[in-house]
């Protein structure tokens, strides 16, 4: 047994996985074979979350029939709704009432007793009710804090379209409605990121898929991993409502020992190949809105921090400017992350239980040792 610490699991291999693969020197991202470039210009979310799920790219009418199976999942149970409604009104911060949710989801779902929690069948019908729930419990979350009606779901309309209708009570245009589907692409999946391996952790201790996607949504919302994109445009507001430069903002911040939100990343030693996906089209919605401000205080950081500290950008940089540029609320970035990568910690947990060994590592003792217990009325 090796005495090596790893602080923060660093490069250790815990695990065996088809569903995607990372060069981080490259810059390569790849679910199952396909590249994360070919994927986002030619593949919609449901059919990555397909391919995520079923190991291959559906036939037309695979798609067909699993995107109609996904759409008649979308409607929440009363009992669900009740709750959504006293987050609300309780004003709870969106990635706890998610967590809060997808964890109750597990009562109304007809599998969630089922007896053996590795089913696989169960365990996929269950991974699609979630996905296909998470988005109308987090539409409803926001209409009903900012004192609307809740809107219902669709079944004629994409996960991404449905999404914003209910969110705005609007049909999306097709430039929102692509934009935010190719982000749903870009975010499904990441090998064994933080929340990942915690949804597995969970899983393998032979809990069930409900619990795992909860413990995975809790994972996400920490400011060092999902919840860096709501503080990446917390930051690009902070810099356009002071008199600062960017980098004069950012050399402050770095003085002051902060890090900068939407930088470095744990696996990729280069520039992330979403952000770059995400980047061009921050740059597009500001040419056609007509207003490159939020695009350009972007790429003034990006080239800054990258000289100053050799830093790239991570997913969660341009993620940020680009839903900002859609009208989409600040705080509701992370949940809309986790809306996605749901495909992705479904898929880990499902070939954790088909592989499963209990995670378990160790920690080196470092306190005291040998002491004797001094009677309580003499301490
Ligand atoms: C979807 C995602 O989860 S992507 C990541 C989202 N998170 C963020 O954007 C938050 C900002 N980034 C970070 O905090 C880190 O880069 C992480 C958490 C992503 C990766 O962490 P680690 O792999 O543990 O790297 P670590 O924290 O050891 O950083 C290495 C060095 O780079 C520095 N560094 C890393 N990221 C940043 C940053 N964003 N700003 C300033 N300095 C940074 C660290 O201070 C450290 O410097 P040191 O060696 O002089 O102490
Ligand atoms: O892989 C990671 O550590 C973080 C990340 O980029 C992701 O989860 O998408």
């Amino acid at each position: 047994m090796s005495d090596d610490l790893k602080r923060g699991l660093e490069g250790v291999l815990v695990a065996e996985s088809e569903l995607s693969f990372i060069d981080g020197d490259a810059g390569k991202l790849v679910y199952r074979g396909y590249t994360i470039e070919d994927l986002a210009r030619d593949a919609s979310y449901e059919e990555v979350v397909y391919l995520l799920w079923h190991g291959e790219l559906p036939t037309q009418d695979e798609l067909a029939e699993f995107s109609s199976e996904m759409a008649t999942e979308r409607e929440l149970a009363d009992g669900v709704l009740a709750e959504i409604r006293e987050l609300a009104d309780a004003d709870e911060v969106p990635m706890a009432a998610l967590r809060t949710i997808v964890s109750t989801l597990s009562a109304y779902d007809d599998d969630a007793d089922h007896e053996d929690v590795t089913d696989l069948e169960a365990n996929v019908r269950k991974s699609r009710r979630i996905t296909a729930k998470i988005p109308t419990a987090l539409a409803a979350f926001n209409r009903l804090r900012n004192g609307n009606d809740v809107v219902s779901p669709r079944e004629d309309l994409s996960h991404a379209e449905n999404f914003l209708y209910m969110l705005n009570d609007e049909e999306p245009d097709e430039v929102l409605a692509d934009t935010l589907d190719m982000a749903l692409v870009l975010h499904a999946d990441h090998g064994l990121n933080a929340s990942t391996f915690s949804a597995m952790v969970t899983a393998s201790t032979l809990s069930d898929l409900h619990s795992a996607v909860t413990s995975a949504v809790g994972t996400l919302a920490g400011s060092l991993h999902g919840g860096a994109n709501a503080n990446v445009m917390k930051m690009l507001k902070e810099i356009d409502e002071s008199d600062k430069d960017p980098t004069k903002w950012v050399t402050d911040a770095l003085a002051e020992g902060r890090r900068v939100p939407g930088f470095g990343h744990r696996v990729y030693n280069v520039k992330d190949p979403r952000a770059k996906i995400l980047g061009e089209k921050s740059e597009a919605l500001g040419e056609a809105a007509g207003d490159m401000k939020w695009y350009d205080y972007s790429v003034a950081i990006e080239e800054y921090i990258g000289e100053e500290k050799g830093l790239a950008p991570n997913v969660d940089f341009y993620s940020a400017s680009t839903y900002y540029q859609m009208g989409i609320p600040v705080d509701i970035y992370t949940p809309i992350f986790a809306m996605s990568r749901v495909a992705g910690w479904t898929a880990h947990v499902i070939e954790q239980y088909e592989d499963n060994r209990i995670m378990r590592p160790r920690a080196r003792y470092v306190g005291e040792e040998d002491l004797t217990i001094t009677p309580i009325d003499e301490r």
